[in-house]
């Protein structure tokens, strides 16, 4: 991505060895990648052109969608996907130092709430009455755990963070499902493309959509729109508007190009059907995962 004269600032969910760091690592090898505190900050980071991308969890393959980032990129946001890349996520339990020959005694457990989540099972069978506690990032729960060596506490997080802090993985792989792997988005103002090389060429569109009101059949007319276009939908997943119990949105991505014939006419369609739709435009995937 890096032409002679300007290096891209891209946001990120710090600090260093987040999962989103290494996301970001493997697409901007070159670029200045600059950490965040919370995803919400690096999309702001975007739109108020402080970086020129910002990369953020979407979705996990355990846990389903990251509701903060899907949420904040409807109601807060007004960006569009250029890039994605699916990475394969393994946690392990780390502790400090210091702490190592104590670590089954270990009084609470750090991390991200998504990687907790994804060790559910581990947790529950093994430390079932030690606290669990969110942190920001599974690096922010390492670092946390390497500033403080006399608590005897451990952090949930992936290989690269216990070497940048310095800790000691005690136990390997501890997430509940083999098949663990999460895409990540870039965020951009613009809508362009990123220039994904090895990608598998397959272009997908996300949409963001509203129903008309209180309208039966809506959702099965709009899903028709996709159906007889044969237009390959990889996703659809409703979100609460916000406006009141029973009111939602949908996230419909779509295999083709938003700029695609068939596309065009799907789209009005969708505005004849009385549907408010929304592209974060066409994006090619990498695939970092095994
Ligand atoms: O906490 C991190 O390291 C992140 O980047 C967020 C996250 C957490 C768990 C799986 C994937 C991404």
């Amino acid at each position: 991505m890096t032409n002679n004269e300007w290096k891209y600032r891209v946001a990120y969910l710090g600090p260093e060895a987040s999962f989103s760091y290494l996301a970001t690592r493997e697409l901007f090898p070159n670029e200045w990648n600059i950490a965040y505190r919370t995803i919400p900050e690096c999309i702001d980071a975007v739109t108020n052109e402080v970086v020129d991308f910002a990369v953020v969890p979407l979705e996990n393959a355990i846990e389903g969608s990251v509701p903060l980032t899907i949420d904040y990129l409807f109601h807060e946001a007004d960006l569009y996907i250029v890039g994605e890349i699916k990475l394969k996520i393994q946690q392990h339990l780390m502790v400090n130092k210091a702490q190592k020959d104590n670590w089954e005694k270990i009084e609470g457990i750090y991390s991200h709430p998504h990687a907790l989540a994804q060790c559910h099972k581990y947790l529950f069978y093994r430390f079932s009455h030690v606290p669990l506690h969110q942190t920001s990032s599974t690096a922010q729960a390492a670092k946390m755990v390497a500033e403080n060596p006399d608590k005897c506490i451990a952090a949930i997080g992936n290989a690269t963070s216990a070497e940048k802090y310095g800790l000691v993985i005690v136990e390997k792989n501890i997430h509940d499902f083999h098949f663990n792997h999460t895409r990540f988005v870039v965020l951009s103002k613009y809508n362009t493309r990123l220039p994904i090389e090895n990608s598998d060429g397959q272009p997908k569109t996300m949409l963001m959509l509203t129903l008309p009101h209180d309208d039966a059949g809506a959702l099965h007319r709009v899903l028709s729109v996709f159906a007889w276009r044969r237009l390959n939908l990889s996703k659809i997943e409703s979100r609460p508007l916000k406006t009141g119990l029973g009111n939602y949105f949908f996230i419909i991505d779509v295999l083709a190009d938003e700029n695609e014939p068939m596309m065009k006419w799907a789209f009005e369609e969708l505005n004849a059907l009385g549907c408010t739709v929304k592209s974060l435009g066409t994006y090619y995937t990498y695939n970092a995962s095994e």
